[in-house]
């Protein structure tokens, strides 16, 4: 019998979202991919009670530009926010720009966690070709949507944050 182990596990559907403000910023590239990702985010977050007047979505025009688009939204009149999804997908081409945008955006979400004070969920894609993109934003029959993880993510952490 085969079991399942990877996966985010159960979601504690426990946590009411309805008092979060919640900011979403996504890059623009690959925008089949990114449009599933935020639906996917988006629903879940709704899911959780948070009110879809306090998910706010912002682009920038590609990964590399996600960490500074997030500390902008972060701090702009349109927040407070409880917690920001940092949405982008990155497929490797033929040169060695994937490694070096992956490697630095990833890094740059992680510590601008700590420098705003606030949950930065990583929304970031970084797939070998466009079938594993596909299959990660659940475009592909019976795949799964990563960007619902990403929206239990932020209530959870949101609300662990404000506790
Ligand atoms: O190259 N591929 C990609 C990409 N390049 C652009 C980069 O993020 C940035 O916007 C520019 O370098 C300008 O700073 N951005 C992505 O989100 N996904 C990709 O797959």
């Amino acid at each position: 019998m085969s079991h399942q182990i990877k996966g985010v596990g159960k979601l504690d559907t426990a946590y009411d979202g309805s008092n979060l403000k919640i900011g979403i910023v996504h890059a623009r590239w690959n925008s089949t991919v990114i449009d599933a990702l935020i639906k996917g985010a988006v629903e879940k977050l709704k899911a959780f009670g948070v009110k879809e007047s306090n998910i706010v979505v912002s682009s920038v025009p590609g990964s590399y530009e996600l960490p500074f688009g997030t500390k902008v939204l972060a701090e702009s009149k349109e927040g407070p926010f409880d917690a920001l999804i940092s949405i982008g997908v990155l497929i490797k081409g033929e040169t060695m720009h994937f490694e070096y945008i992956s490697e630095s955006v990833s890094h740059s979400l992680m510590k601008l966690q700590f420098d705003i004070n606030k949950p930065v969920i990583f929304g970031l894609l970084t797939c070998l070709t466009e079938e594993q993109a596909l299959a990660r934003a659940g475009v592909v029959e019976g795949s799964h949507n990563h960007g619902e993880d990403w929206g239990a993510a932020a209530v959870e952490m949101a609300i662990k944050h404000n506790a």
